[in-house]
């Protein structure tokens, strides 16, 4: 499978995002990247090679030997990096883990792809990449694939109107045991932290549409990432406020974001709340461990790290987050440092090992690509990746949403069952739930 690949990058005419929507729903495999703040939009479409990660493979190892191989099969000459094709996909949580997968389907274990055609569409201008195994008909592809995505209907696209989605929270009362129990061994000093995630379903009378679930995320949730892994197995989808990395040579950008919060209903109460954050000792102790943890893991890569002493607020509509970015400099070997920092304790927890075992032993769920690095990777070795989370897995006429909470010394199992339905909000009033719980926490 050595075949050379090539590909062409045209300018498009302004075209609207609705279009582009409309043209992935005809895609068995797609992808979606926006990073908050940034009006350029990824969408890809089609896969012209993939990559499934398999079980205890070392996943960004195989990622950095797949891309290689396929730079070496590139036979056009790179151009800047926004006329290059790239690798998108997610990682998996834990790729060790033996629990049961088969919800995830083959995404179980990450899966990664290039596209057929990338659209970039950043302010005015959009771009189509388009790759190709033959070198003669890539153009002719190019115009037929730029002339559908004009042509298509720019119909909006909508959720079906459903009747009251049925929540299913089985796994409730284990989880907030799994809470007392895994708080306990944290008080006996076993462990310092650790993150427990749970998962909620929720069914509908029609099959649910990603891409109009991903437009509403973006409308709702409109500082956060809106990310969409659309395939044949199920689509996975994320409003995550959360940067795992973005990079380029010399640079690596990242972020501790970690304690939580709810938001006000008045700007009072909000700054109130945000101040009540920013002195909580818990909350501080959380996203400190993931502070210290990412920037040594980055000093032991022999990068100069540089952020700022106090966190900052992270604001999203449910919920805010203590938050720090942090900037790296200095030489790197990129799939090694993405290896040494997933998960970070802001997922995983302190030791890591220690912690990822008792997410394996108390969690009633299988996190598949929730909590994983998603994001894509260009073959000049630029490219960014968020944190795989306020996601959902959907399936059909069912959505699997996920969430977790750090769990710490002082944390009380009702608070903690409080976050995580803060979290799960952003995609339930998507997906139209009417009866969102007002849940608060304080
Ligand atoms: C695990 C999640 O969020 C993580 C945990 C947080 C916390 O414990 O306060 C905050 C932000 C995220 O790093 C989630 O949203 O599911």
């Amino acid at each position: 499978m050595n075949q050379p690949i090539f590909y062409l990058r045209t300018e498009l005419p302004n075209i609207k995002l609705k279009k582009m929507l409309s043209l992935m729903t005809e895609w068995q495999t797609g992808f979606i990247f926006q990073a908050p703040s940034n009006n350029t939009i990824r969408l890809a479409y089609g896969a012209l090679a993939e990559r499934y990660f398999t079980k205890n493979e070392d996943q960004f190892d195989a990622l950095r030997s797949w891309q290689s191989d396929l730079k070496a099969q590139l036979a056009t000459p790179s151009s800047t990096s926004e006329g290059q094709p790239a690798l998108v996909g997610s990682f998996a949580f834990n790729p060790t883990s033996e629990k049961s997968n088969v919800f995830w389907g083959k995404l179980a274990q990450g899966y990664f792809f290039l596209p057929k055609y990338t659209v970039i569409k950043s302010g005015n201008s959009t771009a189509l990449i388009t790759c190709s195994f033959d070198a003669a008909t890539l153009e002719e592809e190019s115009k037929l694939f730029a002339q559908k995505l004009q042509r298509m209907p720019s119909c909006s696209l909508t959720l079906a109107e459903h009747a009251p989605l049925v929540k299913n929270d089985t796994t409730l009362d284990q989880w907030a045991a799994a809470v007392a129990a895994t708080t306990a061994k944290i008080q006996q000093h076993q462990l310092d932290k650790v993150v427990l995630a749970r998962s909620l379903e929720t069914n509908f009378n029609d099959v649910i549409e990603p891409l109009a679930v991903w437009r509403k995320l973006t409308l709702t949730q409109p500082q956060t990432y809106h990310i969409l892994l659309k395939t044949a197995w199920g689509s996975f989808i994320s409003a995550t406020p959360e940067r795992f990395a973005k990079f380029q040579e010399h640079r690596f950008q990242t972020a501790a974001v970690a304690g939580t919060i709810r938001r006000g209903q008045t700007r009072t109460e909000d700054d109130c709340l945000g101040t009540q954050l920013l002195k909580d000792h818990k909350n501080l102790q959380e996203q400190n461990y993931v502070l210290q943890t990412i920037s040594n893991t980055l000093r032991k890569h022999g990068l100069t790290v540089r952020y700022s002493k106090h966190p900052q607020l992270l604001k999203n509509p449910n919920v805010q987050h203590l938050y720090t970015p942090i900037m790296a400099n200095g030489s790197f070997e990129l799939f090694k440092v993405l290896h040494d920092l997933h998960p970070t304790p802001a997922l995983g927890g302190l030791p890591r090992k220690k912690a990822l075992r008792q997410i394996e032993q108390v969690e009633p769920v299988t996190r598949g690509l929730f909590g994983s690095p998603l994001g894509y990777f260009q073959f000049d070795g630029t490219g960014e990746l968020a944190v795989g989370i306020r996601s959902a897995l959907l399936t059909g006429s069912s959505a699997h949403l996920f969430a977790g909470a750090g769990i710490v010394s002082e944390s009380i199992p009702q608070q903690e069952v409080a976050e995580t339905q803060l979290k799960f909000r952003p995609l339930l009033h998507v997906l139209g739930d009417q009866n969102e719980e007002h849940t608060d926490i304080d």
